[in-house]
């Protein structure tokens, strides 16, 4: 598969703040690319580089090759966070009203059909729900029929339905050929849509690769997780900590097991209490808390 775009040593600098600190990644043709990280990480920085919006302080991006110019930006949907649509026009006066800015377009109906807006095509578009209003947007970002859709964080205060109605509606888009840039700073987003996924912390990439890959090379055998408390009360907390090498996560005690019977016999043996215990795989979120030594949570509210 060739790359559709290529990132080298991409920069972006506020004074002394690096909030693009040296990216360098390619993303396929036909890939869920996903760009993940806390508030703060420097996702919509960088995607606001690759879409043209932001100049970068230094480096390269390449799109199929070339340098990005204004003949490219056609070539591209973008689907903002917030995007400031004109008051008062329906759904269907919008597409309308966005289409008549391109020379190509999806036809309207076709559109509407692919992001289930018929059922308020003749609505303000002030007055739709949240996930009403994101497939909108959605709808707008494919207007042009691009290449190469950005989304920043199409999920963000949507409630579970929603959010699961928006993915099923980006792998249909994905299914058509289309290759997705996503930010996101939900782990389960990513693992459900992306196919690569770069993880963003202070301005750097600190992983990069399929999600599954990113699991297996720095995760074998299975997390345990206790109720901290119970690692707190034992007269011994100490010489507990060191022995399975545990680590605190918010109000949870984890233990990374490759043979889970035996560490936890090893529990009982030293009179652990086990009430509250859980036994699970590793997740993204548990990932980036390994690289970074911080959850996404813990951070997102600093
Ligand atoms: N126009 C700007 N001027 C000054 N600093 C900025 C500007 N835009 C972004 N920053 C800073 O750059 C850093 C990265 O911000 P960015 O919005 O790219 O992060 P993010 O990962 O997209 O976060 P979020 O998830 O909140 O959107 C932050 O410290 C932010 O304050």
């Amino acid at each position: 598969m060739s790359a559709l775009l290529e990132v080298s040593d991409l920069k972006r600098y506020f004074l002394k703040n690096k909030a693009v600190d040296g990216l360098s990644f390619s993303v396929k043709k036909g890939i869920c690319f996903g760009l993940l990280g806390p508030n703060g990480a420097g996702k919509t920085t960088t995607i606001e580089m690759l879409e043209g919006i932001v100049k970068p302080t230094s480096g390269q991006i390449l799109y199929q090759g070339k340098p990005l110019d204004k003949h490219i930006y056609h070539q591209l949907g973008i689907q903002f966070q917030h995007t400031a649509l004109q008051d008062h026009l329906t759904v269907l006066e919008t597409l309308k009203m966005f289409s008549a800015f391109y020379e190509h377009t999806i036809k309207i109906d076709d559109l509407i059909s692919l992001c289930h807006l018929e059922d308020f095509v003749y609505q303000d578009h002030q007055k739709l729900s949240g996930g009403q209003k994101q497939r909108l947007l959605l709808a707008l970002a494919l207007i042009n029929d691009p290449q190469l859709v950005f989304l920043d964080e199409p999920t963000t205060g949507l409630d579970p339905h929603s959010r699961r109605l928006f993915w099923d509606l980006v792998n249909q888009i994905k299914s058509q050929g289309k290759t997705i840039m996503l930010t996101t700073h939900y782990m389960d987003e990513a693992e459900y849509l992306c196919d690569e996924i770069a993880i963003m912390d202070k301005g750097k990439i600190i992983a990069l690769d399929t999600p599954v890959s990113l699991l297996q090379q720095h995760f074998s055998g299975a997390l345990i997780k206790l109720p901290k408390q119970n690692i707190d009360q034992h007269s011994f907390k100490d010489d507990i900590l060191k022995l399975f090498n545990i680590q605190y996560v918010q109000q949870s005690a984890q233990i990374q097991s490759d043979d889970i019977q035996l560490s936890l016999v090893e529990l009982i043996n030293q009179k652990v209490s086990l009430e509250g215990l859980q036994v699970k795989s590793a997740n993204l979120d548990d990932l980036f808390l390994k690289l970074t030594g911080h959850g996404l949570e813990g951070v997102k509210n600093v």
